[in-house]
């Protein structure tokens, strides 16, 4: 199987369950990994052909700038479920920390992996 990465994307969102937290906006990190086959893009040498890392960035920063969720397992299962209808994705392992929400941890969050994973070939 094979992965597109997207590391410690950082995107701002109102996200929290305290009455303060609905008047600011926090920044949450991000880890994705987004199983394709890479062949067809490799081979052809296309864009069209594999998963945009930088178009799905920016649609996951007008994801969060749209939305404002009070829990991140929220913000992380319906962020998951658009990009796997809008980008086609098998499946995905999505990683959402939010920095500083606990002063003693360096982030807190979740994870989750959502669709079926393909078979190695
Ligand atoms: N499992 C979760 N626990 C907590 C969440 C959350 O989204 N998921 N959120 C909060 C508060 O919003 C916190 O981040 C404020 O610092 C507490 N626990």
């Amino acid at each position: 199987m094979d992965l597109v990465l997207i590391e410690a994307l950082g995107v701002d969102t109102v996200i929290g369950v305290y009455d303060w937290e609905r008047t600011i906006t926090q920044r949450l990190v991000l880890d994705l990994e987004l199983a394709t086959d890479i062949r067809p893009a490799a081979a052809d040498d296309d864009i069209a052909l594999t998963l945009d890392y930088a178009a799905i960035s920016e649609h996951i920063a007008d994801f969060a700038a749209r939305h404002d969720f009070a829990l991140v397992e929220t913000f992380a299962e319906r962020l998951a479920d658009t990009l796997r209808q809008a980008f086609g994705i098998a499946w995905l392992r999505l990683t959402v920390r939010k920095p500083g929400a606990v002063s003693a941890a360096a982030a807190v969050g979740v994870r989750i992996e959502r669709g079926t994973r393909p078979e190695a070939t």
